[in-house]
């Protein structure tokens, strides 16, 4: 056993037990596809039940009477049985990859809408155990329409086929039976060490995901850092344990396997020894012996296949419960809730003595805040690094919600108002500028694609970009790689203030914007958005830039998650001058 050193809990909110609410809905949906699995499955059975009678009767009545004429007629139903048996099996196939394939699609979709409509206060705290969850969706898909998986329906008739042999063979069928109950008692107790291993493999395999996605997006600090052993060593380590766990379950399945095939080939000569002394007393033919030895094999095989399912169906197991978690994380649209929709919306905010955590039960990063921001009006917000400036932004975008008291829109709970049309009137510009994987112009107008060129033009001359599209040969087709790393940190600020103001919100909550700027274009950046404001927008900057504050008529200091000074700038910068502001905290 490999030790695991220090824990990493990363991974613990995703993989608890769960039920699956979401999940058998549409597999009942598809039942059709699964119930001509299983009418097939019977079909199949019947017929390779006719290439064992066939045999029986070879042995007891053609070959003792030479009957020639009876041995081929026979021959060719049962090559005709072989050949429908043949087709039913492809279409038993067709039809669980069907099943799979609509399956795939609509589940798919379903956890991913999901995961993007998940409030941001419920989300995992890591972004690759998270998505390492959701591609263990593949192996729940894969065992509920993997063909291995009509052996389940093949169970049934693994009872036929010992009725069968107590009906030919009589007292001989004690010999399959009990070799049916042994390998079904291995294979469910094997099943115990199976889940607890398929858990903890899932649990690090997130874990190691997650160390994947973090170097990934951290590549240029960890090299500067020269911290890639840590990394490294992380990884290793979380392999290793992988590594080590899959043998130990690969290992109980080969056992497991093993055993049955021995279990199965012993039942066979068994059958045959204790067939043989029946026989020499008369009480079974030799074609009886020879077809109970058949059906034995035939009865055994659907539980030949199950034992090797079981550390699928435990991998299975295991992704679904961490998937439930998934899917029970609270949602932004809460089902059933009716929620405001509408573009009358004006901008004008108003916060009841609101108080919030980014944790559950976690420290208060704002508290007891109670504010009100009429629509149109330019609001700078100062405070020490820390002191909740942008957690303030995030409330007031909608993007988190408050543990306590209220946030309204124009006197509207914000919480019964449609997402969607609340970040249309309210937009933000964080901090860290995020670009996406596209052109220049995609990243522009992403958040307003029917813009026509005209204002894009506009926008992008007031906000620099063009300047962003002329510095390279394929102007506003030029390729921004994931995350804008083709751009610099400036030029990232200036795109993300173009997409918000082409969005036309009615108050625009800017965080730290020109923080990666130079004085020049710190100006111009300002002066663009003055002159948004002039249009009736509202604004709320967050801010360390003395700059910024020249746009604004208010001013508020947050201290420790409170307010601790608002009122006209120039009294509340004086106020802080003379030291009464501190006081005051
Ligand atoms: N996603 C998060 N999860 C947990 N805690 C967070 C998160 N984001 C911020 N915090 C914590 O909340 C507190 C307020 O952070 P916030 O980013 O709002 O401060 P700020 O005033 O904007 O700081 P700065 O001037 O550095 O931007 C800090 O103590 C920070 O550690």
């Amino acid at each position: 056993m490999s030790g695991t050193g220090a824990i990493d809990r990363r991974a613990d909110d995703l993989v608890p037990a769960a039920t699956g609410g979401w999940f058998w809905p549409v597999l009942w949906d598809h039942r059709r596809y699964f119930g001509e699995a299983i009418a097939l499955s019977a079909v199949i059975n019947l017929l390779s039940l006719a290439g064992i009678i066939f045999m029986m009767t070879v042995y007891d009545r053609i070959l003792p009477n030479q009957a020639f004429v009876t041995l081929w007629s026979l021959f060719v139903g049962v090559v005709l049985a072989m050949l429908f048996e043949f087709i039913a099996r492809t279409v038993r196939g067709h039809a669980l990859d069907s099943a799979g394939k609509r399956i795939d699609v609509l589940l798919g979709d379903a956890v991913f809408r999901r995961v993007l409509g998940t409030r941001l206060e419920a989300r995992s705290q890591s972004s690759g155990a998270f998505a390492n969850v959701l591609k263990e969706f593949e192996s729940v898909r894969a065992f509920v329409t993997s063909a291995t998986l009509a052996a389940l329906a093949d169970l049934p008739f693994a009872m036929l086929f010992l009725g069968v042999t107590a009906l030919i063979g009589g007292p001989l069928v004690a010999v399959p039976l009990t070799a049916f109950a042994l390998v079904a008692i291995v294979s469910l107790i094997v099943q115990i060490p199976m889940k607890r291993i398929a858990n903890e493999n899932l649990r690090e395999s997130a874990v190691r995901h997650g160390t994947v996605i973090e170097s990934l997006e951290g590549l240029e600090t960890l090299k500067t850092l020269r911290a890639e052993e840590r990394m490294r060593a992380r990884h290793e380590q979380s392999s290793r344990v992988i590594a080590e766990r899959t043998m130990r379950s690969q290992s109980l399945s080969t056992l497991v396997l093993n055993l049955t095939t021995m279990v199965q080939q012993t039942a066979g000569a068994v059958l045959l020894l204790w067939g043989v002394y029946l026989a020499s007393e008369g009480a079974v033919t030799a074609g009886a012996l020879i077809a109970c030895v058949q059906l034995n094999s035939r009865s055994l095989a659907p539980l030949v296949s199950l034992s090797s399912l079981a550390v699928r169906f435990q991998q299975a197991r295991s992704a679904l419960a961490s998937l439930d978690r998934i899917m029970q994380l609270p949602a932004e649209r809460e089902e059933g809730r009716d929620l405001l929709t509408g573009s009358h919306w004006q901008g004008g905010l108003r916060l009841a003595e609101v108080g919030f955590s980014y944790e559950e039960d976690g420290r208060p990063v704002l508290s007891g805040m109670s504010l009100s921001i009429a629509p149109g009006e330019r609001v700078g917000v100062i405070g020490r690094v820390g002191s909740g400036k942008s957690t303030l932004l995030r409330l007031l975008a909608g993007l988190y919600r408050p543990r306590e008291g209220q946030i309204f829109l124009d006197g509207v709970d914000m919480s019964a108002i449609e997402p969607g049309d609340q970040r249309a009137t309210i937009a933000l510009v964080g901090q860290d500028a995020r670009l996406f994987h596209g052109s220049l112009k995609e990243n522009v107008a992403i958040a307003a694609p029917d813009v026509d060129d005209e204002r894009l033009l506009k926008v992008a001359e007031e906000t620099g970009v063009v300047a962003i599209a002329a510095a390279h040969p394929h102007g506003f087709d030029r390729p921004i790689g994931e995350r804008g790393d083709t751009v610099s940190g400036g030029q990232r600020q200036a795109v993300a203030l173009a997409r918000a103001l082409l969005a036309r919100p009615k108050l625009l909550l800017l965080d730290e914007p020109t923080s990666a700027m130079d004085q020049a274009s710190e100006a111009e950046m300002l002066a663009t958005i003055r002159r948004a404001a002039d249009e009736g927008m509202g604004l709320v900057i967050a801010t360390h830039r003395q700059a910024a504050l020249g746009i604004v008529d208010r001013l508020i200091v947050v201290d420790n998650g409170r307010i601790v000074a608002d009122g006209g700038r120039d009294e509340v910068i004086t106020a802080l001058a003379e030291g009464k502001v501190r006081s005051a905290a």
